[in-house]
């Protein structure tokens, strides 16, 4: 696992970090208080470390040599520092370091392990500058991939809708005003017809006088606006705060679809997705089979066992859907109650498939009290495009009825009469 290094002479504030490092970190610390210990340690982990919190004054390296060390070591570096002035933060962006921390306390070490945090996250971040000046691309993409974000760019408005179709899992675009071709408000407006800004965050650049800009570029469907010239830090913080709140919406929809108790997809992601794919089949003529599954008995296990081993038994039942099952939509319609939409496949197939992870449950019991309990569950599966989604639903719900009447652990599909 990789660490980060933190470069600390004060006791106390090397504990305060120490507990901040263990409490939020994605990383395991590693800890010097002098520029001597400082190089052993690089020199035996150097391939571990991801970043460095160094500070900036040290009783061996009074003048930042650490830092300069940490740098040319190719170690991502946040400085601490009690003396951040205009000149000093102006020399060390300078030199390279990624941001700077002034030693104010426990929320300024919070933000300085957060940041590691951020840039950890930031690896799997792909941004796309758009920008027919050479220069600014060329400073844009250093901060960027200084922010350890993977950075793609174009210099035209028509490339950038090529390079965005080509490489869809980019989530963050600087747009120019003032480009050939296609101008950064036409780019915006025409990038909104498809991507919403809760999916795709564009912010809009310009270094034109016109005060009136940051308001037209946000009117146009943009989420922020920045006016070269900028410095380095404003644009940090701007790009940061755009990524995070992109972040806590994902986490959001995450928690508004999601089932808590077993974290499988829950009954309104179901409904809202697998509309999508019943329309699809449709239009193309495609089978589309859905099926109902329902635990056996589960009350008694209830009953038996408690509800914390009722539960323990749902998160054991999804967990084996969702490995078997995890290229259809699979969710949790309630209770002990699961829905599947499996789009290209007929009845017999998708029969075939429910009956042969009906035999996987069947044979994988689970131990309740010290007792080993086998689990096993009814299904009923439809394929009929003439019905409606919800009317197949209804059918494939009557079909897992005929199989609990018939005996439960069973499987019945529109062609079992
Ligand atoms: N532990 C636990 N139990 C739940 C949960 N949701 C629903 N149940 C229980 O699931 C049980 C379902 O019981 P019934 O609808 O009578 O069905 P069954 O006992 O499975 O019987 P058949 O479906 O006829 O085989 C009820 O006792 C619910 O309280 C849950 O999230 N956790």
């Amino acid at each position: 696992m990789k660490k980060i290094l933190v470069v600390e002479d004060s006791h106390t504030v090397g504990k305060v970090i120490r507990h901040v490092v263990n409490a939020s970190c994605d990383f395991n610390g590693l800890y010097a208080s002098s520029f001597a210990e400082t190089r052993s340690i690089v020199t035996e982990h150097k391939a571990d470390i991801f970043a460095a919190l160094v500070d900036l004054s040290l009783p061996d390296a009074p003048d930042g040599e650490v830092v300069d060390y940490t740098l040319s070591e190719g170690i991502p570096t946040i400085v601490l520092t009690g003396r951040a002035d205009d000149d000093t933060r102006e020399k060390l962006f300078k030199k390279g370091v990624v941001d700077y921390v002034n030693k104010e306390g426990r929320y300024s070490y919070s933000y300085a392990v957060n940041f590691v945090n951020r840039l950890h996250r930031n690896q799997n971040v792909k941004v796309l500058i758009v920008d027919d000046s050479p220069s600014y691309l060329k400073f844009i993409s250093g901060l960027l991939r200084l922010y350890l974000f993977q950075v793609y760019t174009a210099t035209d408005g028509v490339e950038a809708i090529k390079v965005l179709v080509e490489n869809p899992e980019i989530t963050l675009m600087i747009v120019d005003f003032n480009m050939p071709k296609m101008d950064g408000f036409e780019l915006v407006r025409t990038l909104r017809n498809k991507y919403e800004k809760t999916d795709l965050v564009i912010i809009g650049l310009s270094g034109e006088g016109d005060e009136t800009l940051s308001a037209k570029f946000i009117k146009n469907g943009a989420n922020d606006f920045l006016r070269k010239p900028f410095n380095q830090e404003e644009f940090q913080c701007r790009v940061m705060h755009n990524v995070e709140s992109l972040e806590q919406i994902a986490a959001i929809r995450e928690l508004i679809n999601r089932d808590f108790l077993t974290n499988a997809y829950n009954r309104r992601y179901f409904f809202q997705n697998a509309a999508g794919m019943y329309e699809k089949a449709k239009s193309e003529d495609t089978p589309f089979a859905v099926a109902v599954i329902d635990i056996d008995h589960f009350k008694s296990i209830n009953d038996q066992f408690g509800h914390h081993n009722g539960d323990s038994a749902l998160k054991f039942v999804t967990n084996i859907i969702f490995e078997s099952l995890q290229r259809f939509l699979f969710a949790r319609a309630g209770g002990e109650e699961f829905f599947i939409a499996m789009p290209g496949l007929t009845n017999t197939q998708a029969c075939l498939l429910i009956d042969r992870l009906r035999e996987v449950v069947a044979s994988s019991p689970i131990e309740m009290d010290g007792e080993l309990r086998v689990i096993t569950f009814s299904a009923g599966v439809s394929n009929d495009l003439s019905n409606s989604l919800d009317d197949q639903l209804k059918i494939a719900d009557a079909n897992l009825y005929r199989a609990k009447d018939a005996g439960r652990n069973l499987v019945i599909g529109d062609d079992d009469f």
